[in-house]
């Protein structure tokens, strides 16, 4: 299917459950280069090495696929994922429904509801909220971990001992051996608070991990327990429940009143002992815990196993019910948060029909209370009624927005999300938005630590902008350099490493070879202004080249545009694809190519067209051609946008096309576009300042591209930019340099990561200090 295009022939293919857990091999570009091959190899590790931007993967198990980082073809791909023609290969994604339907794992229609039910829950008050809860959660954790005190001292590093292993933090700094462990917390409070309204209180790390990790049995009790519960389901097989049960109730009644018996013969402490180990067995055979879980470690644990459940999800059932206390302890927290997401909906929707109602009634109210000025109607006035609804303040987090938005959806006849679909999509939230946003808000403070002049300039933007007031989200847009150093962030550090496609049907891709560069490369700032985005285009009202305001309610509430892609107003960017005849070796962009002859090119014309999946002669083969019967929306584009009839396609010099088989896989790369240096000088430096000047907006994509992008993606950067905020304008952030070590072995280090669900730093020292 893909062979045509060069690239790894495998072992194992990346994409298979062995992939999954197979280490790195030796030899890794020849057997197998692990499932964080996308992080380590880049782009410079496999898209360099082959010459062209498209490589195919093939593992001997037979799963082949395409591997992207080509702007043009991804964006171009992408923008049509929203259709039939590249849909997510949602098979892949069956883990992600154990708590319901959600907008992820949605295709088609399904996700066009569910996406246009959920986008208005990321309202412009739930950002105002986002903003509030955020700043606090910093307060609370400066004062609840003692920052204060604890910084108050310092007077200069400690002298550097030869061959030290651990950094020794100096009186006056706070040492974190990997920071990830405090903005996982905070990102897990912010979700708590602003995702699901929960009250979430800062405790201090040490008491809340180590109240997390008392539930679920002990091992040796699990295993106990389970062969106590065999031993008596097969006891039950022969003597009648009944009888049984009578026999339990009996002996433990009877241990009950002796355990405390008086008396020191031989004899009463034997009964005593065999008294309480009865006791002992019963319980824990009968009650796996006292304490019972709340939510809040519910939340903590769930999205601390997220990973392992997905993973156990995958085997046989009788393996998920195993006496390992991590996994009970798992499954008592999934079981909670289910239980109170449930309780929760059932209590908003009472609670927000309520607010709805009362809206609509003090309306009517008041309209008839101006009619009767006298106010002889003996109704209660609109501004008391008013007053009573205000006594309780009307919910405007994720879930309760969700909740409005499904109610009302219902009450205007339209298809909403049911009970379990909106559970689905609170989870979704927990899971899509904690780790990736504490990952890289770790990351962003690790980068500022390893360029103290950007950190500089990060500290005047607060300076300038954060007066001894309290900050608002309407102070957020003028946050424009953290901003940027976040961007920067996630270009170097994209948290979802591959965005899968799947072709839906034998497609064909026209192109304007005419453009050779591509609208995609990086530009100038005078040219094509069209495509120089602000870096928060979505968040903004869209004017072109400004940075996003919060001025109106409009730039925070997603338009059907911004919810489903803009696709259809604006012209897609061109694909570059040789000419007949002009090898690949003539052209200056010829990026989605296959450019070395590693896999062995048989006729001129393999030489001189693209295509991915069946190999195609310069014209379109009538075979191929006769498969597109009805609508082919990339048939339909020519170079200005109008339509082009299919007759033309074989002798218009202008177009060249890319056949895209179907069933073929692609993988979009977001590390491979990052590092690409067709689109990024100096890839591998940290340069916010690159996203304060035009820059290639189509080759940033952390969120994902065209109309499947995230939807929590203002959610993420408006936390991270209120964190950056309230942390950096008391604390400075500095590496722990060991005795010889060098800040770029350091970035090196904390560079090093692993590809789980997202991308997952190993570890990310970091030392804080308090600003004078
Ligand atoms: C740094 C933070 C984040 C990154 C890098 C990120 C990245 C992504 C990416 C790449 C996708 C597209 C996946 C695909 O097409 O297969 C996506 C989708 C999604 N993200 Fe995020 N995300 C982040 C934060 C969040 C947050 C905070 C939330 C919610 C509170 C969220 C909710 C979602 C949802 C609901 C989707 C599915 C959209 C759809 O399929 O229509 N994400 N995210």
């Amino acid at each position: 299917m893909v062979s045509d295009f060069p690239g790894l022939r495998l072992i194992v293919s990346p994409m298979c459950t062995l992939g999954l857990v197979l280490p790195r091999l030796p030899m890794p570009l020849y057997t197998y280069p692990g499932f964080s091959f996308p992080w380590n190899l880049k782009h410079a590790g496999l898209f360099k090495l082959f010459g062209c931007d498209t490589v195919s993967l093939c593992g001997w198990d037979g799963r082949a696929i395409l591997y992207t980082c080509d702007v043009p073809f991804l964006t171009r791909m992408a923008s049509y994922s929203g259709s039939t023609v590249f849909p997510k290969p949602i098979e892949e994604y069956g883990v992600l429904s154990y708590f319901g339907d959600n907008v992820v794992i949605a295709e088609h229609a399904n996700w066009r509801r569910q996406r246009k039910v959920s986008a208005p829950a990321f309202s412009s008050k739930m950002f105002e909220r986002l903003w509030i809860d955020m700043a606090s959660i910093v307060r609370e954790m400066l004062h609840e971990e003692r920052w204060e005190e604890r910084t108050r001292d310092f007077v200069g590093p400690l002298p550097m001992v030869p061959q030290q292993a651990e950094y020794v933090a100096a009186t006056g700094e706070i040492y974190y051996p990997h920071v990830v462990d405090l903005t996982l917390r905070m990102a897990l409070a912010a979700i708590a608070r602003t995702g699901f309204g929960i009250e979430f209180e800062w405790r201090s790390d040490e008491s809340f991990t180590k109240s997390c990790s008392s539930f679920g049995q002990p091992f040796w009790k699990s295993i106990l327990a389970t062969f106590l519960r065999i031993v008596y389901q097969l006891a039950n097989s022969v003597i009648p429940t009944i009888v049984l049960d009578d026999v339990v109730r009996a002996v433990t009644t009877f241990a009950a009143t002796n355990q405390h018996r008086r008396g020191d013969s031989p004899l009463h402490l034997a009964l005593q002992t065999t008294c309480k180990a009865i006791i002992t067995l019963f319980e824990i055979t009968t009650v796996p815990h006292q304490h019972t879980m709340r939510l809040q470690e519910a939340l903590h644990l769930v999205a601390k196993e997220s990973t392992l459940k997905l993973a156990i999800s995958s085997l046989p059932s009788w393996l998920k019910c195993l006496p390992f206390r991590r996994v009970s302890r798992m499954n008592m927290a999934f079981d909670c948060l289910h239980r109170e997401l449930k309780n929760m909906i059932a209590s908003r929707r009472q609670e927000i029909a309520m607010f709805m109602e009362g809206s609509l009634e003090s309306m009517s109210m008041s309209s008839m209370c101006d009619s009767d000025e006298s106010g002889s109607s003996g109704l209660p006035s609109a501004s008391t009624f008013g007053s009573q609804l205000q006594e309780k303040e009307e919910p405007f987090d994720l879930l309760s927005n969700l909740v409005r938005s499904a109610i009302q959806t219902e009450r205007v006849g339209g298809q909403s999300l049911s009970e379990d679909e909106i559970i689905g999509n609170a989870y979704i939230y927990l899971l899509a938005g904690h780790e990736t946003t504490a990952h890289s808000m770790a990351w962003t403070l690790a980068l500022l630590a390893a360029y103290p002049e950007e950190q500089e300039k990060a500290y005047h933007e607060i300076m300038e902008h954060d007066s001894q007031e309290d900050t608002i989200i309407r102070d957020y847009p003028k946050f424009k350099f953290l901003l940027a150093c976040y961007y920067e962030t996630l270009r170097l550090f994209p948290p979802v490493q591959q965005i899968p496609k799947v072709a839906a049907e034998d497609t064909q891709i026209l192109i304007d070879k005419s453009n050779k560069v591509g609208s995609d490369s990086p530009v100038p700032a005078q040219q094509s202004e069209q495509r120089l985005m602000p870096p928060s285009e979505s968040f903004s009202d869209r004017k072109l080249g400004t940075f996003p305001s919060l001025d109106s309610e409009a730039s925070l509430t997603p338009s059907p545009s911004r919810v489903f892609g803009n696709h259809r107003r604006h012209k897609l960017p061109p694909l570059i694809i040789p000419a007949r005849n002009q090898t690949h070796h003539q052209l200056d962009f010829s990026s989605s190519l296959p450019s070395l002859p590693s896999t062995p090119v048989a006729s001129p014309m393999r030489e001189t067209m693209a295509y991915v999946g069946t190999p195609v002669s310069g014209n379109t083969p009538s075979s191929l051609r006769s498969e597109f019967i009805g609508p082919a929306p990339f048939v339909q584009l020519s170079k200005d946008g109008s339509k082009v009839k299919r007759s033309e396609l074989s002798s218009n010099e202008e177009q060249v096309s890319l056949i895209i088989k179907k069933g073929t896989i692609i993988f979009i790369s977001p590390p491979a576009v990052h590092y690409n240096p067709k689109y990024w000088e100096e890839p591998e430096k940290f340069t916010p300042e690159r996203f304060l000047k035009p820059y290639c907006r189509s080759a940033f994509i952390p969120f994902g591209v065209g109309t499947r992008a995230c939807l929590g993606r203002k959610f993420s950067e408006v936390e991270s930019v209120c964190m950056l905020v309230h942390l950096l304008r008391s604390y400075s952030v500095h590496l722990p340099l060991l005795p010889g070590q060098t800040v770029e072995e350091a970035r090196a280090k904390f560079s090093r990561a692993s590809v789980r669900i997202t991308l997952t730093p190993d570890k990310v020292p970091l030392v804080f200090r308090r600003r004078k």
